[in-house]
C-alpha cells in the first residue's frame, strides 16, 4: 500500500520537491497538496514578466490542473492548512477539511514584509508576491497615474519597470543611498541608477518613509523629514519574512525560518520543510535556485535514496528589466583576503568586477554586459582555481581575437553541474533532451527543460551546449521577437511595416494585435527606428520612444548634469572652433574639457536648462554622442604629414563623416580612417574602418573596441576615393536595412557571417540602389541642436542672443 505524502504550499519549492520525487520514487506516495492561492503552481518569478507584460498567467503556469491528475495528485485550492495535530499526523485546513499524513511537507513560502507605517491598511498599499498582487497594480494602471514603490532591491525595481510598461509615472524610494546594496557595489549601482532614470524612473534615495495619506484610499506617502510625494498606488517591497507561524503554533522548531537539517528535516518526526519558510544552516533563502537544490535533497531522503545531504547554495541574481543587464554573485563585497580586478567602461557603460581569494573566484557583479554571468557563477560554485587567469575572465584572452570560448567552458563542466539556475537544469538534463528530443534550439530546450525560461541568464551558456553538442551548423537560431508584446519575429514586423505600408508605431500595434497595446520599452524604440528606416519621408519621429538621452541630445551624466560634444569632422578642427570651445567653457563655468577617445572635445558639467544657449553659442552642429548613429570618423594625420602615409586620411575622414553624420542606424557607429597599414587610427576595430594601402584602399567591418573585443573582417580592397565613399554608404544601409534594432555591426556579422554581406554587395547596381536609398533618408535629416534652438525661439521659452546666427 502507497504512504501518504502530504504538500503544505502549492508554490515553487514544495511542488518542484514532488516533481523530484516522482522521478525518482513514482509509486511511492498517494499525495496531497493543499495551497491557499486559488490557482495551480505557477512560477512566481514570471510575475514581474507579467506586470511588464512581456507574458500572461497562462504562460507562466508550471504546472496545470491536468498535471495533478495525472499523477495522481489530490490538489485542494483555496485552501489554508491551519493546524498539524503531528501526533495524530492530521492537518486540517480554515474551510474544515482534513487529510492524514506518513510523511508531510512544509513549503509555506514568505510573507512579504509590510511597514508597520501609519495609513498603512488604506486601499491601493499593497505587496507584489502573488498574482492578486499583480493583478491589483494592473487594474490600478488603469484608473490611476502616480505609482510609488518602496524598496529599491530586485522586487522593487521589477515592479516599478512593469508600472512604467502600464503608463504610470513612477517614484522608487529608497531607504540607502544605493539601490540594491545587498547585490551591487557602489559603481554598478550607480550605473544601474542613471540607466534607470533614462527609462524614466524616478528615484527618492535615504528616504525614510513616515506614513501614508489619504482617505479611505491612499494619495501620498510622507517621509520623517518632513517631505511628501503624491501616489495613489503604493506598492511595499521592502523584503520577504518566512511564513512560519503554521510550524510555530504545531510546536514545530523555529528560528528565522523552520529548522532543517541537511535532509531538510524538522525537529518533529516525519515532518520536513523547504524553500523560504525554511532554515537551513542558519540562512533562509529568497530565490529559487538554492530551492531547487534542497528540492532534489529531500526528494532523495523520501525516496530513499542516499545522498550526502544538502550542504547550503551561493547565489547569483539577475535583475530581470528589459534593457538594463545587471548580474550578481557569491562574496561580491572586497574584504580582508579578496584582491578585485575590475573594469568600468563608461562610453558603453559596462562594468565589470570580479572577487579573488586564495586563487579562487568567490564573487562577481557584472553591468551592461552579464553574458559571462553563468560561466563565473559556475566557476564560484565549482571553487575553480583561476590564479593567472583573473583579467582574462574579464577581458577576454589576450592576443586572440575572442574571449575564451564559451564552448570550451560548457565541454569541460560535469554533467550534474546546474546551467539554469532558475529551474535546476542541469548540464546533462540539457545534453539528454538535445540527444534524445532531437532540441536544436534554445527555444526546443526551453520547451523540453524549462531551461532559460524563468531570468533568461542561462541562454548563453545553453546555446554553448548547443553548439558543443551539434556544432554550429546543427544549431537552430531563434526567432528573436521584437519583445514580449507580440509574438513576431523582427523579420515580419518589418515586412509587414513594408507591405502594408505601416507609418506609425501606434498602426503598428494595431494592425499587428500587440498584446500590450501600448507597447513597452524595448519595442517602441525598436518600431521607431523600423519605421524611420523604411519610411523615411511619411513617419514622424516618436521622441517619446527614445531615450532620454537622444531626446534631449546630450548625454545625462551621473550627477543629473549634461555633457555636450559638438562635431569636428574627422577630429581635425580649427582655431575658430577651439576659441568658441572654450568661451563657452568659460561663459558656463563649465567643470571639464576633455579631449574624447573619439577625436573630439566634450564640455562635461551643463546644467540641462543651459543646453540651447549652450548650442547657441557653440554654434556647431551636434556630434550625435549619445545617438544610435554615426559617432564620429577617427583620422591619422595620413599623407599630408606623415612620412609612412601613402593616402590622404584626413580628407577622406572628414568626407565620410559629412556623408554619414545624423542619420539613424540601428545601433551607434563608429569609422576610423588610417592612412597606412601601420593604422595609427586603429580602423581595425571599428563598425567600419578604412585603411590606405598602396594604390588603394581597404576597408574592413564589424570591429568593435569596447569590452567585446573583435577585429573587423576585410570587406574589399578598392582602389579610388569614389569606390570607399560608394562601398561604405552601401554597406551602412544593408546595416540599416537588415540588422535588428540595438545589433552592433560586429554581433550582426556574427550572426549572418561576412559572405552573406560581401554577398550582399557585390553587384555595382544593388551597391548604387543602397547608395540612392541612404542619400535619400540621409538627405532629410537636419542638425537637432538647430532644430531645437529654432523650436525654442519660436516659442519664445527664451532670449535669443543678437550677436549670434543660427
Ligand atoms: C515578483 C517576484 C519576482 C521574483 N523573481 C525572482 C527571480 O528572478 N529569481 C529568483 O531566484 N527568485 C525570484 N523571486 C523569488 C521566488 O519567487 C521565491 O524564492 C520562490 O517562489 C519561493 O518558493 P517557495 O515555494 O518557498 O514559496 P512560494 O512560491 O511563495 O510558495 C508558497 C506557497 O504556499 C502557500 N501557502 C502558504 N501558507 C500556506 C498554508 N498554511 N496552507 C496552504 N498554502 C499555504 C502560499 O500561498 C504560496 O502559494 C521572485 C519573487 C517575486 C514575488
Ligand atoms: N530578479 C530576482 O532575482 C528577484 C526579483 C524579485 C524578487 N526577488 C526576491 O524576492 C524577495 C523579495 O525582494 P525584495 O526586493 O523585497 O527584498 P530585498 O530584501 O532583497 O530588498 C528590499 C530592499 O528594500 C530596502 N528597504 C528596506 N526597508 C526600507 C524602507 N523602509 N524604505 C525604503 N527601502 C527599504 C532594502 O534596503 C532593500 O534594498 C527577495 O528574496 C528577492 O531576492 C528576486
Ligand atoms: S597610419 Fe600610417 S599614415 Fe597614418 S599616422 Fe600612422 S604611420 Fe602615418
Ligand atoms: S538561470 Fe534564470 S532562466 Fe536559467
Amino acid at each position: 500500500m502507497k504512504k501518504k505524502l502530504v504538500l503544505i504550499g502549492n508554490g515553487m519549492a514544495g511542488v518542484n520537491a514532488i516533481e523530484q520525487l516522482l522521478k525518482l520514487a513514482p509509486d511511492k506516495y498517494e499525495i496531497t497538496v493543499f495551497g491557499s492561492e486559488p490557482h495551480p503552481n505557477y512560477n512566481r518569478i514570471l510575475l514581474s514578466s507579467v506586470l511588464a507584460g512581456d507574458a500572461t498567467i497562462q504562460d507562466i503556469v508550471i504546472n496545470d490542473m491536468d498535471w495533478y491528475t495525472d499523477n495522481g495528485i489530490t490538489l485542494h485550492t483555496s485552501q489554508t492548512v491551519t493546524h498539524i495535530d503531528t501526533e495524530m499526523k492530521i492537518v486540517s485546513t480554515d474551510k474544515g477539511l482534513t487529510a492524514s499524513y506518513d510523511d508531510l511537507i512544509i513549503a509555506t513560502g514568505s510573507l512579504p514584509f509590510m511597514l508597520p507605517l501609519p495609513g498603512a491598511d488604506k486601499e491601493g498599499v499593497i505587496a507584489f508576491r502573488d498574482i492578486q498582487d499583480c493583478e491589483s497594480m494592473i487594474n490600478a494602471a488603469k484608473q490611476y497615474k502616480h505609482a510609488v514603490v518602496i524598496g529599491g532591491g530586485l522586487l522593487g525595481l521589477e515592479a516599478a519597470r512593469g508600472l512604467l510598461n502600464l503608463n504610470m509615472e513612477v517614484s522608487v524610494v529608497h531607504i540607502f543611498k544605493h539601490l540594491m546594496e545587498r547585490q551591487l557595489d557602489e559603481t554598478a549601482s550607480d550605473m544601474l541608477r542613471s540607466e534607470l532614470e533614462s527609462q524614466g524612473m524616478k528615484f527618492l534615495l535615504e528616504q525614510n518613509t513616515d506614513s501614508i495619506l489619504g482617505d479611505e484610499r491612499v494619495t501620498g506617502v510622507r517621509f520623517k523629514d518632513g517631505s511628501e510625494v503624491k501616489a495613489d498606488l503604493v506598492v511595499m517591497a521592502v523584503g520577504i519574512r518566512p511564513n512560519v507561524a503554521l510550524a510555530k503554533e504545531s510546536g514545530i522548531e523555529i528560528n528565522r525560518g523552520i529548522v532543517v537539517n541537511d535532509y531538510l528535516e524538522t525537529d518533529t518526526p516525519h515532518v520536513y520543510a523547504v524553500g523560504e519558510c525554511a532554515e537551513h544552516s542558519g540562512v533562509v533563502y529568497g530565490l529559487v535556485a538554492p530551492l531547487f537544490d534542497q528540492g532534489a535533497e529531500l526528494a532523495k531522503r523520501l525516496a530513499g535514496i542516499p545522498s550526502s545531504g544538502y550542504k547550503g547554495s551561493v547565489v547569483s541574481t539577475k535583475l530581470k528589466v528589459s534593457g538594463v543587464n545587471v548580474f550578481s554573485a557569491g562574496q561580491f563585497v572586497d574584504s580582508e583576503g579578496t584582491r578585485s580586478f575590475r573594469i568600468q567602461d563608461d562610453f558603453d557603460r559596462v562594468y565589470k568586477k570580479i572577487v579573488v581569494q586564495d586563487g579562487k573566484l568567490i564573487g562577481a557583479v557584472l553591468f551592461g554586459d552579464t553574458s559571462d554571468g553563468s560561466k563565473l557563477f559556475s566557476m564560484i560554485r565549482a571553487g575553480q582555481d583561476i590564479s593567472g587567469q583573473e583579467k582574462e575572465l574579464v577581458l577576454g584572452a589576450q592576443g586572440s581575437s575572442k574571449p575564451k570560448s564559451g564552448i570550451d567552458f560548457v565541454a569541460a563542466m560535469s554533467n550534474d553541474e546546474i546551467v539554469c539556475g532558475c529551474n535546476g537544469v542541469s548540464k546533462g538534463t540539457i545534453l539528454s533532451a538535445i540527444e534524445e528530443k532531437g532540441c536544436t534550439s534554445v527555444n526546443d530546450v526551453k520547451y523540453c527543460t524549462k531551461a532559460t525560461g524563468s531570468c533568461g541568464g542561462c541562454k548563453p551558456l545553453v546555446a554553448d551546449l548547443l553548439t558543443y553538442a551539434l556544432g554550429a551548423e546543427g544549431v537552430t537560431a531563434i526567432k528573436e521577437g521584437v519583445c514580449g508584446c507580440t509574438t513576431l519575429g523582427r523579420e515580419e514586423v518589418v515586412e509587414a511595416i513594408r507591405t502594408m505600408r505601416l507609418t506609425s508605431s501606434r498602426e503598428v500595434m494595431n494592425v499587428l494585435e500587440w498584446k500590450n497595446p501600448e507597447g513597452c520599452s524595448k519595442c517602441r524604440p525598436a518600431l521607431n527606428y523600423y519605421l524611420g528606416m523604411i519610411w523615411p519621408e511619411e513617419h514622424t519621429d516618436e521622441k517619446e520612444s527614445r531615450f532620454v538621452n537622444e531626446r534631449n541630445h546630450g548625454n545625462i551624466q551621473k550627477d543629473g548634469t549634461y555633457s555636450v560634444i559638438p562635431r569636428i569632422h574627422g577630429g581635425v578642427t580649427t582655431a575658430e572652433d577651439l576659441k568658441k570651445i572654450a568661451d563657452v567653457a568659460v561663459k558656463y563655468d563649465v567643470e571639464t574639457v576633455k579631449i574624447t577617445g573619439a577625436q573630439r572635445i566634450g564640455l562635461y558639467g551643463i546644467k540641462k536648462e543651459d543646453l540651447p544657449k549652450v548650442w547657441e553659442e557653440l554654434d556647431m552642429t551636434s556630434g550625435f554622442a549619445y545617438g544610435k548613429s554615426l559617432r564620429a570618423v577617427k583620422t591619422c594625420v595620413g599623407s599630408t604629414w606623415c612620412r609612412f602615409g601613402t593616402q590622404d586620411s584626413m580628407s577622406m575622414g572628414i568626407e565620410l563623416e559629412k556623408r554619414l553624420e545624423r542619420i539613424s542606424t540601428p545601433a551607434k557607429t563608429k569609422v576610423a580612417v588610417s592612412g597606412c597599414p601601420r593604422n595609427c587610427a586603429e580602423a581595425t576595430i571599428k563598425d567600419l574602418g578604412v585603411v590606405a594601402i598602396d594604390g588603394g584602399w581597404e576597408i574592413y567591418v564589424g570591429g568593435n573596441g569596447g569590452t567585446d573585443i573583435r577585429p573587423a573582417e576585410l570587406l574589399v580592397k578598392l582602389k579610388t576615393e569614389d569606390e570607399v565613399i560608394e562601398w561604405t554608404l552601401a554597406y551602412f544601409q544593408l546595416y540599416r536595412e537588415n540588422a535588428n534594432y540595438n545589433e552592433r555591426t560586429s554581433k550582426w556579422i556574427e550572426r549572418v557571417g561576412i559572405e552573406s554581406i560581401k554577398k550582399g554587395l557585390a553587384s555595382q547596381e544593388e551597391r548604387k540602389a543602397l547608395q540612392q536609398r541612404y542619400e535619400f533618408s540621409a538627405g532629410l535629416t537636419q542638425d537637432p541642436w538647430k532644430e531645437i534652438i529654432e523650436q525654442e525661439r519660436l516659442n519664445k521659452n527664451y532670449e535669443p542672443l543678437q550677436s549670434l546666427k543660427v
